[in-house]
């Protein structure tokens, strides 16, 4: 199977090939994911006020950036709206995450009064 420039080269000729590779791209991606929540529970308490939880003006910027970093390691358009897909549907789980965050710190300095 051929890929765009820029990605790993590696064999993918059988389900188990595919499934191995699969297997080994989510144990690295895992650990990322969980960076990436972790800024969100900083995020959560960090910020003032429950409605600067969500920026679409920062979310415009964070997919500008990753379909960049896309067309940079040679992906084509169509993976490149893949990718804006993927992250739209992250961040609003974030934003999701990141309120349920806040909203516990709220409660939290609510109770400590
Ligand atoms: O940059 C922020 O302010 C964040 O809280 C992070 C993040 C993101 O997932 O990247 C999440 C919520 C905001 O709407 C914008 C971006």
């Amino acid at each position: 199977m051929t890929r765009p420039q820029g990605f790993k080269a590696v064999t993918l000729h059988t389900m188990t090939d595919v499934r191995h590779q699969v297997d080994t791209l989510d144990a690295q991606l895992v650990p990322l994911l969980l960076q990436r929540l972790q800024c969100m529970r900083a995020a959560a308490q960090i910020k003032s006020k429950r409605d600067q939880v969500r920026d679409d003006q920062r979310v415009a910027a964070v997919l500008d950036h990753v379909k960049r970093r896309a067309r940079q390691l040679g992906a084509d358009a169509s993976d490149v709206d893949a990718i804006e897909a993927i992250y739209s549907q992250l961040i609003e789980f974030c934003i999701g995450y990141e309120l349920r965050h806040f909203d516990q710190k709220s409660a939290q300095q609510e109770v400590g009064r």
